[in-house]
């Protein structure tokens, strides 16, 4: 193993002034994040989501060395991040969706040649690194254009680019597809999955667009109120809040509920008596042998089968009580 984060009981409070009174203020104080404890290995895809509030960016400012934490331990590719800010930004790419890391008059190009020189990267592997981003995020149409007149698509493209010249170990990806098109919300997640696969980098992605998570990211932390309350796979978030894939099976004649298999509850259509969903359950028979069983039984026109909704079980879990334990 070779955890390139690691965090035990990393806390951050914030002191308010909030209003009591006419003239009177209080001093009052916000955890932002309440003991988390986080172990990423090298290599590892992993998406850091939660409802609005719920800490997300506090902890990534901590990790990347912009915030003291207020206790607790945290080590970023072997490095304390704020007193080691400096070494550790060579060993981190930063994409954060609303700020830009390019020069805002210079053209995409000049960005590049001048972040070769902030981070003193050999010429040769910014060359090389350079011509990969340009072919796979396709940049070449706009690499002389001056980054204000790029479109967000464009400069998100850019961004990426310059986050990753330098070939860094770790990238924190904060809203990287927020408000792009659909082919270049593709774009960026083809690239980032490209990236992942090649397996020498490891990716934090944070965002609310569930379906860069699906797409991208095999394992989901999930933080609410400054606390993790899911730790592991998507599959496994489905099965802990019951939401299971389902077969829908279209039959050339009206559902007959004796048809029904053992071990598996049949719901018919209200519209369509000749439409019945089954809920697949762990322990319960696979699509395969449910088909199979109830081609037995009854002719079967047709079937499908019905993935979980992401959004809905998320929806659930940001429900639950905050103190829920991790998953
Ligand atoms: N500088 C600050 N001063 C005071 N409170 C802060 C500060 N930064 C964040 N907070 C508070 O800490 C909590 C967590 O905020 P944070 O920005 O980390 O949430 P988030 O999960 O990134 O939310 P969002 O999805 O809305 O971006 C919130 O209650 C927020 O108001």
């Amino acid at each position: 193993m070779n955890a390139v984060i690691t965090t035990r009981e990393l806390r951050k409070e914030f002191t308010v002034r909030v209003k009591t009174g006419r003239f009177s203020r209080a001093r009052r104080t916000v955890t932002a994040v309440d003991g988390v404890d986080l172990t990423i290995e090298a290599g590892e895809m992993v998406g850091y989501i939660g409802p609005n509030g719920a800490g997300k960016s506090t902890t990534l400012k901590m990790l990347t060395g912009i915030l003291n934490p207020t206790s607790g331990h945290v080590r970023v590719c072997g490095l304390e991040p704020v007193p080691q800010r400096l070494r550790l930004t060579r060993n981190l790419g930063v994409v954060f969706g609303q700020r830009s890391a390019l020069w805002w008059d210079l053209p995409l190009r000049e960005s590049f040649r001048l972040l070769r020189h902030v981070f003193d990267v050999p010429r040769a592997d910014h060359a090389a690194r350079l011509a990969q981003c340009r072919d796979l995020l396709d940049l070449d149409g706009f690499l002389d254009t001056p980054v204000r007149q790029l479109s967000l698509g464009q400069r998100m493209r850019g961004e990426l680019t310059a986050a990753l010249l330098h070939g860094p170990r770790v990238l924190f990806l904060d809203e990287p597809t927020i408000g792009l098109d659909v082919v270049s919300k593709q774009a960026v997640r083809g690239f980032l999955s490209d990236l992942g696969a090649a397996g020498d980098t490891t990716l934090v992605l944070t965002t609310h667009d569930l379906a860069d998570i699906e797409r991208l990211c095999p394992r989901l932390i999930v933080i609410d109120h400054g606390h993790v309350v899911h730790d592991g796979s998507v599959e496994r978030l489905h099965h802990r809040y019951g939401s299971h894939r389902q077969v829908v099976i279209d039959l050339e004649a009206d559902w007959d509920p004796g048809h029904a298999p053992e071990g598996v509850t049949a719901k018919v259509d209200p519209d369509d008596a000749r439409r019945v969903r089954f809920h697949l359950t762990p322990g319960g028979p696979s699509a395969g042998e449910l088909v199979a069983r109830l081609a037995l039984r009854a002719p079967l026109r047709d079937m499908s089968i019905v993935e979980p909704d992401i959004e809905d079980v998320v929806a659930r879990l940001y429900q639950a009580a905050p103190a829920d334990s991790a998953g």
